[in-house]
């Protein structure tokens, strides 16, 4: 039996109303057709360049857009479509965010506090929170310090404790660990692995592949808005040669131990967006029909893919 999704997101669409010159209102369409799945005890990686709509999918799931958005599409958990009302119930107990901006702590709550506030076990609730501040390196002074007396990196580390401590369901990272020095990155990443071993849902948000491919289980490659390829890490073994999209086999090659080859152009503008595939003013291998079709998702090898030619 094919196990099922804890949390399945299907043709989400996400749309701003901005004003524009004067009064005149304009709908900005910035994500389309996006789908993810998660499961227990998966990483699953979403990677893609700044605003290919990460976060926005992140904040969909946790029900946190802002007022002028709109969405469609939708976002089940244990197989019970999410109203906004569910979201609200869920977050920050079965499905928990560890959020891109560290501005997310409270400025005026001591930091143990915070972190402590997310643990079930009240009894140990000192103790559980002082294991894993060591195991980051804070040191017994770090818990009575306000989110103002932390560095970037302490901070980091604080919300990664919150999460970590918490007996949730799910976990969605928005980029958890940028400006960690290597051991606290190394940690934090085996801390992922472990949560997910015991039974958790882990999303990933990263721009580092290679962070990714040490620790997932699948990556969903993101581009302009949707989803353009869901691949088992394993693909990205053998040269690549099992990848499905053109976009993700030039991502593989940008990789350092691949030669470093950059894709030529640019991710396009939510406003510019080509009638066919959204990447087909880049791919080496696009035909006139990619101009003119937007291909549907499909299963290939176990993945899924966006691509007219793809087998
Ligand atoms: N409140 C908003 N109003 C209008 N457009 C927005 C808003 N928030 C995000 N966007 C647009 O939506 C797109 C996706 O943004 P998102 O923050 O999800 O990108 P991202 O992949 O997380 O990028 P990064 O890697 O830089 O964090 C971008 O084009 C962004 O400009
Ligand atoms: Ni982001």
């Amino acid at each position: 039996m094919k196990k099922e999704p804890i949390l399945k997101v299907k043709d989400l669409g996400v749309s701003f109303s901005q004003y524009t010159k004067g009064l005149r209102r304009r709908d900005l369409k910035v994500i389309t057709n996006l789908d993810v799945e998660l499961y227990e005890g998966e990483i699953l990686a979403v990677v893609g360049s700044s605003g290919s709509g990460k976060s926005l999918l992140a904040h969909a799931i946790l029900g946190i857009l802002p007022d002028n958005s709109t969405t469609e599409g939708s976002i089940t958990y244990k197989n019970k479509e999410l109203t906004q009302k569910d979201k609200e119930k869920l977050r920050g107990d079965e499905i928990v965010l560890i959020p891109q901006s560290v501005n997310y702590l409270d400025p005026l709550m001591q930091v143990s506090k915070q972190v402590k506030i997310s643990i079930k076990d009240k009894t140990n609730a000192d103790k559980i929170q002082r294991k894993i501040f060591n195991k980051y390196g804070l040191d017994k002074n770090v818990d009575k310090y306000y989110p103002f007396q932390l560095s970037g990196g302490m901070a980091r580390k604080v919300l990664l404790s919150t999460a970590l401590v918490s007996d949730t369901k799910v976990i969605i990272a928005d980029e958890p660990t940028p400006g960690l020095d290597e051991k606290s990155l190394n940690e934090a990443l085996q801390n992922f692995r472990d949560i997910a071993d015991n039974g958790c849902a882990v999303l990933m948000i990263t721009h580092d592949i290679e962070a990714a491919l040490k620790i997932a289980d699948k990556i969903a490659i993101f581009y302009a808005g949707t989803t353009l390829e869901i691949a088992n890490v394993k693909d990205f073994e053998n040269g690549g040669e099992n990848l499905r999209h053109p976009y993700t086999k030039a991502l593989y090659k940008a990789l350092p131990q691949n030669g470093f080859k950059p894709i030529k152009g640019n991710q396009p503008l939510p406003n510019e967006l080509p009638k066919g595939c959204l990447f087909c003013d880049r791919c080496e291998e696009a035909s006139d029909s990619c101009k003119m079709i937007r291909p549907d998702s499909k299963e290939v090898r176990n993945g899924m893919v966006r691509c007219l030619y793809a087998t």
